[in-house]
């Protein structure tokens, strides 16, 4: 096989991913999970997301931006920076801490990307940043179409301007964000809900995630006879 040619510029993106504390975490699997199952959960589409990203040709460096030991130990152990989140609560909590990492690093573009993206691929993301490139500020939507996957800014001086949060695809479309068409389906998928989890499991997710969906015994309904 043979690899895949490195994308047509010399900077690659220095990738942003946010985890809150893990015993804060995933709240809307409470209903099928308890708290261990959804932290083990967490730290593993980390671990997927980490690998994935990675894996791409288009990405320096990436950086977890975490208050919790657990992840930031996840973070380093796959070769991320830590950026402690001391950030008081707040509404806009997860917005501040990302835009001050992204004014933290050098010039080259700066990708806010979900860390719960279990089926996300290396070349997934290398297509997105390359599709990125003529924008000054480029937003990739999840699969239900109101969130958003990444947000990437070509130049963090500009300003990243994160508006994560509800609605937050057309938060950053309506602030000038280009959404970008890709067929992208693990990018895409987020990993919020139940259902959302039956779509990562249906659709392949990484090696953490799937170990631990065997562990807890997740099953895709949509497989079960
Ligand atoms: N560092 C940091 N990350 C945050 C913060 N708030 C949210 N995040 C992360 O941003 C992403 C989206 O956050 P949410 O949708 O609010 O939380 P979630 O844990 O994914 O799910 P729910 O609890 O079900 O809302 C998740 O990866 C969170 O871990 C924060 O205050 N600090
Ligand atoms: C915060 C967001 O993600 P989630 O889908 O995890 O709520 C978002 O999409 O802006």
């Amino acid at each position: 096989m043979t690899a895949a040619p490195p994308p047509p510029t010399a900077v690659r993106a220095h990738v942003l991913i946010a985890v809150k504390d893990l015993d804060r975490a995933k709240t809307r699997l409470a209903s099928r999970l308890d708290a261990e199952r959804r932290t083990a959960l967490v730290l593993a589409m980390l671990r997927d997301t980490l690998a994935a990203a990675g894996a791409s040709e288009a990405v320096g460096e990436i950086t977890v931006i975490t208050p919790d030991r657990a992840v930031a130990a996840a973070a380093e152990s796959a070769g991320a920076h830590w950026f402690p989140d001391r950030g008081g609560p707040g509404p806009d909590r997860l917005n501040a801490v990302l835009r001050s990492a992204a004014g933290a690093g050098g010039r080259g573009p700066v990708v806010a990307l979900q860390g719960d993206l279990p089926c996300l691929t290396g070349r997934e993301l290398t297509e997105a940043l390359v599709a990125a490139r003529p924008y000054r500020r480029a937003v990739v939507i999840d699969h239900h179409g109101t969130g958003t996957s990444a947000l990437i800014v070509a130049d963090p001086a500009e300003g990243l301007a994160p508006q994560f949060g509800p609605d937050s695809a057309r938060r950053h479309i309506d602030s000038g964000a280009t959404a970008l068409a890709g067929h992208w389906p693990g990018l895409r998928l987020d990993v919020d809900t139940p259902d959302d989890l039956d779509a990562a499991a249906e659709l392949g997710p990484g090696p953490a995630t799937a170990e631990v969906l065997r562990t807890i015994g997740w099953r895709d309904p949509s497989r079960q006879c």
